[in-house]
């Protein structure tokens, strides 16, 4: 398949995807892209409910939701497009759309954002002020198990634990540097 392999970053909520993910997008502008989440009924991306069903059922989408009846995904037409442009597709999946991603031929690099312990999980929880006791004690519980099954042998290219912020961007750059590369240079050219 042609252009840069997809990224998939994982791992439990408020372990620091978003701020990793900032770092990147901030130095290395024009590299990444998002691919498009489709939905229904109320979606930018609309797509009828049967259709969308069947494109699910056939294994299309790699992740779905449903929330208050409104249901949304991402398809892997939709992360193919970022990458016919050039660019690398960041997803940003729980362990289950890891797992899902597995049995495609999407071929990502699959990282692993952990948290040094769940106590500093839940210290970056409450310090971030977004949550509810009930939400921040399912994150935990969730946290507990991604924590556990990220070890598992051949699930992750890389487990970086989020001890020291400077740290864990260095390895999340050096983990991505072949397909950073390939983008400038195309760029470039
Ligand atoms: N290495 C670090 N040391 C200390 N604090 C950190 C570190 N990395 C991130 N944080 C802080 O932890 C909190 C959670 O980080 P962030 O929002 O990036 O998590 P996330 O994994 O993206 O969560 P979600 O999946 O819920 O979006 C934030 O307040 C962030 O500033």
């Amino acid at each position: 398949m042609e252009g840069p392999r997809p990224v998939v970053l994982s791992g439990p909520s408020g372990t620091g995807k978003s701020t990793l993910l900032k770092k990147l997008l901030k130095d290395y502008k024009g590299v990444f892209g998002f691919s498009l989440v489709e939905g229904y009924p109320k979606h930018y991306h609309f797509r009828n409910r049967e259709a969308m069903q069947e494109d699910i059922d056939t294994g299309e989408f790699i992740e779905t939701d449903e929330f208050s009846g409104n249901l949304y995904g991402t398809s892997k037409c939709a992360v193919q497009d970022v990458r016919a442009k050039g660019l690398i597709c960041i997803l940003d999946v729980d362990i289950a759309g890891v797992r899902h991603i597995k049995e495609s031929d999407l071929d990502p690099i699959y990282v692993s954002i952990q948290p040094p312990s769940i106590e500093v999980l839940e210290e970056r929880l409450r310090g971030r002020a977004t949550e509810t006791e009930e939400k921040i004690q399912s994150r935990l519980e969730a946290a507990r198990i991604d924590m556990e099954e990220c070890n598992e042998p051949g699930l992750f290219d890389i487990v970086i634990v989020n001890d020291d912020l400077d740290e864990s961007y260095e390895k999340l750059q050096s983990v991505l540097k072949e397909e950073i590369m390939k983008v400038q240079q195309g760029i470039k050219s």
